[in-house]
């Protein structure tokens, strides 16, 4: 039987395991909230998301993503947190003569799936008066992780303002939105997007600070 919205539990989803176990660090045994894996990439994690809320009758009220993720210059620096104001899935489209085309303007849906704006600043505020660097903007789900300069340049002139890259976002929230429940991605910064060296990720100092932020959604959602 579906629960009364108040009472919903928080579905929250990571792709690995190490971030599932910092988000569960951070939460501390919190009541309401289960921690679950998606996989990697955005099939999997719709597949897995779908799974879970056709199992959990009702009982939810809100899916979160969270994980590490790949921060835009400018916007989103590495050991930094960002709040998806949107998640886009950035490579679902078409490539033409004049560039690309998205799932939107070939007129098949949308590779976008909007995010509350008042649960965007609730979330946003609670993590930067716990004194975490964080900034709230498009999160894009990508299926292959951005490598080159030329790549993040078409990005950021394609979706201005784009915060962060990670590859479940979309996929969660697609499912999440078929079953009617609001998403949010919350992402901490591993590396910034741009020509690969996965030398340079800092997973440790991410995953810290995912664990520093699940202890605020604790006390915020
Ligand atoms: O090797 C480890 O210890 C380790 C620990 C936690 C997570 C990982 C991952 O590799 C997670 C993959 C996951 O991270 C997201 N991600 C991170 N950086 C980017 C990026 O620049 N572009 C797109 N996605 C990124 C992504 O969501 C992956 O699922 C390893």
């Amino acid at each position: 039987m579906s629960k009364d919205a108040s009472a919903r539990r928080v579905l929250i989803l990571t792709a690995v395991e190490a971030e599932r176990e910092a988000v569960r660090r951070g939460l501390q045994g919190a009541a309401g909230f289960d921690v679950e894996l998606a996989g990697v990439g955005p099939v999997a994690a719709a597949v897995n998301a779908t799974k879970l809320l056709a199992k959990a009758d009702g009982q939810y009220g809100l899916v979160v993503i969270a994980g590490i993720a790949g921060g835009f210059s400018g916007q989103a620096e590495v050991g930094s947190l960002v709040v998806s104001s949107e998640i886009i899935a950035a490579d679902l489209g078409a490539e033409t003569l004049e560039g690309f085309r998205s799932l939107d303007e070939l007129g098949f849906g949308s590779a976008r799936v909007p995010v509350d704006p008042a649960l965007v600043a609730r979330v946003t505020e609670a993590l930067h008066i716990g004194g975490l660097p964080v900034t709230a903007g498009p999160v894009l789900t990508l299926s292959t992780v951005t490598g080159t300069a030329a790549s993040e340049a078409e990005l950021t002139a394609r979706v201005p303002g784009a915060a962060a890259e990670g590859m479940e976002g979309y996929g969660v929230a697609y499912a999440a939105h078929d079953f009617g429940l609001p998403v949010l991605e919350v992402r901490a910064i591993s590396n910034a997007v741009g020509p690969r060296d996965r030398s340079a990720w800092r997973i440790k100092d991410a995953l810290l600070a995912l664990e520093a932020a699940s202890a605020r959604l604790a006390e915020v959602l």
